[in-house]
Parts: C-alpha cells; sequence; structure tokens
C-alpha cells in the first residue's frame, strides 16, 4: 500500500494527515501556531515556528505507522517569508495574508493606476492582502541581496529538502499579484510594478510535480518525493470534487474563500479569477474572499467577556433570530465582493430588548450573509450554483450551517474530513501516479427552513448595513478614505 503524507500549513495551526493510496486518512495531528499583531492591521506569525508546527504534527501523525511513500503540502496563501540564500535563516517575520501594512502605498494614485495591469495579468484586485506588496516590503528592509522570497510552501519545500530547493507551486505564485496566470510565468512589468527582483523570486513548478526529495525531516525518509502542493483553498476545491461550472464550495476559517471552477480563465468578474491548480493543464476558478469571518466570531467573544467561540455559539443558539440586528464585521475593511478596505464595523438594528445573545446570532449570521454575497456574484456571472459544499473548522457549527442554507436558499453540504485542504493534496498527489481517488464525503447535507420572504427581508437589510459600513462619513475621522480594487 503506498501512503501520502500531507501538510496543511494553516494561520492558526498545521495539520498533518496520513492518507492511504484509495484516498484515506490513516491518521491524523495538528499543531497550533501563533499570530501577533504588533500593530493595527499587521499581521506577523514567526517563520521557524511554522517550521516547527510541521515537524510537531508530522511526528504526532507518523507515530507508530512506517514512513510514508510521498508528501504533499497544502497552505495558507499570499502570506510570505524572507530568507538567506546562504543560511536559510527568515529575515523578519512571516508577513500574513491579513496584514494591510502596505494599504497606504496601494492606495497611491501612481500604484492604484496598474490595477487594470494587475487584474488583466493575475485575475486579482491590487489590494494589500495579497503577497507582492508585502514581498516589497520585506525586501525594503532587508535589501534584495541573497534574500530569497516567497509563498509559505516556497519556504515549507526549502526546509523540507534540507534547503536544497527555492521552488513554488503555480497556485501559490498566482496569488502574488507577479505571476502571469494565462502565461504561467512571473510576470515582469509587475516585478517593476512593485520593486521585486525575479531572482530573488522561486522556480514555479505545476501543482503535481516532483518539488523535491525530503532531508532531515523526522520520521519521513531522506529522498521522499514531495509529489503534490496547493494552496489550500483550491485544494479544498478539488478535494470537494467541484471541476465543473455550477459546483462550488465554501472554506469557514480565519476569513471564508467561496470558489467555483471555471475551466477557462474569464476576466471582467466582480470576484477574482484565480489559477486554482496546473495539472497537464490549467483549471482557473472563480473566488471571493471574505476578510473577517471566522475571525468575527473570535472578535465578538472576547468583547462580550467569553471564554471562547463555542460559549458564543450557545449564548447565539439562545435565540430563535438575531431580531432587528445586523452586524458587519468589516473589522479590517470588507473583501470581496465589496473590496473596500476603508469600511468599517457596523451593528444595526438594536433596541432595549437586544440581548448579547441578539448580537452573538447576528455575528453567526454574518458570516452567512458574506458568503451570500459572493455566491450572489457567482450566479449572476456564471452557472449558479444547485448547492454549496462546506468545510473548515466553523462547519462544526450547526447554528452556522443551518443559517447558511436559511440565507442562502440553498442545500449546504459538509465535507466529512475535517483537514480537506491536506486531503486534496494527498489526493491529486495520488491522481499524479495512480487512479483519481473519489472526492470527500459529507457527513450533512442542511436543507434551507425560511421562509423566502423572511430570507429577502434578511439580505436586504444585511445590504443596507453594508452600505452603511461603506459610507465614507461613517468612518472614523469621516474622511474620504481609500477604497482598493473594483470587485
Ligand atoms: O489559514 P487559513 O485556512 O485561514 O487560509 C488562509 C487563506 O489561504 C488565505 O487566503
Amino acid at each position: 500500500m503506498t501512503t501520502i503524507l500531507s501538510i496543511d500549513q494553516g494561520t492558526t495551526n498545521t495539520k498533518a494527515v496520513l492518507v492511504d493510496d484509495a484516498g484515506r486518512v490513516l491518521s491524523r495531528s495538528s499543531a497550533p501556531v501563533r499570530l501577533s499583531v504588533p500593530r493595527p492591521g499587521w499581521a506577523e506569525q514567526d517563520a521557524e515556528e511554522i517550521w516547527a508546527s510541521c515537524t510537531v504534527a508530522v511526528a504526532g501523525c507518523l507515530e507508530g505507522r512506517r514512513p510514508p511513500d510521498a508528501v504533499a503540502v497544502s497552505n495558507q496563501r499570499e502570506s510570505v517569508v524572507a530568507w538567506d540564500a546562504r543560511s536559510g535563516t527568515p529575515r523578519g517575520p512571516l508577513i500574513g495574508w491579513q496584514d494591510a501594512r502596505t494599504a497606504d502605498w496601494c492606495a497611491r494614485p501612481e500604484v492604484a493606476a496598474a490595477e487594470p495591469l494587475v487584474r488583466a495579468r493575475t485575475g486579482l484586485p491590487l489590494d494589500p492582502m495579497f503577497s507582492a506588496p508585502k514581498i516589497r516590503w520585506l525586501l525594503q528592509q532587508h535589501g534584495a541581496a541573497g534574500t530569497r522570497v516567497g509563498t509559505v510552501d516556497s519556504w515549507l519545500l526549502h526546509r523540507l529538502t534540507g534547503g536544497a530547493v527555492h521552488r513554488c507551486e503555480a497556485g501559490n505564485a498566482g496569488r502574488t499579484l507577479l505571476y502571469d496566470v494565462e502565461r504561467l510565468g512571473w510576470s515582469a512589468e509587475l516585478c517593476e510594478v512593485f520593486g521585486v527582483p525575479a531572482s530573488c523570486l522561486p522556480e514555479v513548478l505545476p501543482s503535481d510535480a516532483e518539488f523535491g526529495r525530503t532531508r532531515g525531516v523526522p520520521g519521513v525518509r531522506d529522498g521522499t518525493p514531495v509529489v503534490a502542493v496547493l494552496a489550500d483553498s483550491h485544494a479544498a476545491l478539488y478535494a470537494h470534487g467541484c471541476r465543473l461550472p455550477g459546483t462550488g464550495k465554501a472554506t469557514y476559517g480565519t476569513g471564508s474563500s467561496v470558489m467555483t471552477p471555471t475551466g477557462t480563465l474569464q476576466g471582467g468578474s466582480a470576484l477574482s479569477s484565480t489559477l486554482a491548480w496546473l495539472t497537464s493543464a490549467p483549471c482557473y476558478a472563480r473566488e471571493g474572499n471574505v476578510v473577517t469571518s471566522g475571525a468575527a466570531l473570535v472578535w465578538l467573544a472576547g468583547l462580550l467577556q467569553l471564554p471562547d467561540v463555542a460559549a458564543l455559539l450557545r449564548l447565539a443558539a439562545g435565540v430563535p433570530d438575531p431580531g432587528d440586528v445586523v452586524l458587519v464585521p468589516a473589522l479590517a475593511g470588507l473583501g470581496a465582493p465589496h473590496w473596500d478596505r476603508a469600511a468599517t464595523g457596523t451593528v444595526l438594528g438594536m433596541t432595549g430588548s437586544t440581548t448579547a445573545a441578539h448580537l452573538a446570532r447576528a455575528a453567526v449570521e454574518a458570516v452567512a450573509h458574506q458568503v451570500c454575497d459572493i455566491v450572489e456574484v457567482v450566479d449572476a456571472e456564471t452557472v449558479p450554483l444547485q448547492a454549496l459544499r462546506a468545510d473548515g473548522g466553523a462547519t462544526a457549527s450547526a447554528l452556522l450551517m443551518q443559517a447558511q442554507a436559511d440565507l442562502l436558499g440553498r442545500p449546504v453540504e459538509v465535507a466529512e474530513v475535517a483537514e480537506l485542504s491536506a486531503l486534496g493534496a494527498a489526493h491529486l498527489g495520488l491522481a499524479a501516479t495512480g487512479p483519481q481517488p473519489p472526492a470527500a464525503g459529507t457527513t450533512r447535507r442542511y436543507e434551507p427552513d425560511l421562509d423566502e420572504a423572511e430570507r429577502v427581508r434578511r439580505r436586504e437589510r444585511w445590504r443596507a448595513a453594508v452600505a452603511v459600513a461603506r459610507d465614507p462619513r461613517t468612518r472614523p475621522g469621516g474622511g474620504p478614505g481609500t477604497t482598493l480594487g473594483t470587485g
């Protein structure tokens, strides 16, 4: 029997699963990673700690098992690491995908003028969430000479191979704003826009290439091939078996990602067009990113002085609905389809009878409403989704999943495997060397159970609240703020 060890390096933890050649999970383990916010709008992680968490998760997963035959990787996207080319030591912290320190630079008129070029080459808006402005910032701090930079997959590949390779995967490269997703190569024009020398960037390989051979990874034989790499959200899409327009998924994490395959590259969308994976041919997808979803629940739990999100969900379950409270958690602006970094958090509809439970319930609905905003754009632009596949930690909440089905007016099917991104990378690795494993199964299907008139009413109230969150007059200081990108 062939086994693949798959590592999913995420924002809050690293998961490892051992998968057999039928695509089944044999064992699993995880290790937490910390995120620091040294200043408002910044998000940093320790690249050494990220790697250490991988070794802990791998050791836990492989305990009592024979070494795997191959390794696969999925990873948080857009976050960047810089390291010394000779010693392999990180230069500065990992700059996280949520980090908006470059927002002012991105909003400069001379930079914002490059938005049409960025969109044409990458399918993405010029937003500080993506890697290029962060890479620029790191290179300014540490110099380009002798510095290697890359997305998290490139950092893990460097460490997995004992420093032998500086490579990354095409779908991850596609999230940098430096990679031409149609020509499938780094774009000299975009490197110029962001002031990033191509010599600092990794070599880009297809998602199912052999990325290198392991060296010095505890529990893994030296020379084990790394056979597949996928960005985490793309890996979840792959594991769900979503291959055709009309199928799609939402991943519920710190933020959320809604994706649907489009096959070919399609521009002119209010959402992003992204390279999901590159195998014998590129597979493109339409995607909308919600910046603050699970993070909104964490934030409100803290604000209400509750011990954790589970307590917030219990509180929310104590009322049948949010009353008329609508909460827009634009704590770091709004992502797709609004892409308005100047939007601010907003609560509407409070009265003297509003309780903390109504607020908690409104926060749960806010996670679902933001997904609905994106699915409605998908419906209008491509083939409407018949049902939404769902994955990520927050899918464990029946309250959230039912709210999602209710507000969407469509069934929501939850993946049975919690480590779906890791599974997707393993499935791709298996497909590269043998038969395609079946898509991940679903554990539960939530049917919509809300009167249509009430659904429409709640959606309209949500849109009204988003308009307030985006109104320049409601911003701190009441200034004009900055609106980045168009969709
Ligand atoms: O670490 P996660 O699972 O929240 O995923 C982060 C995304 O890849 C950011 O685009």
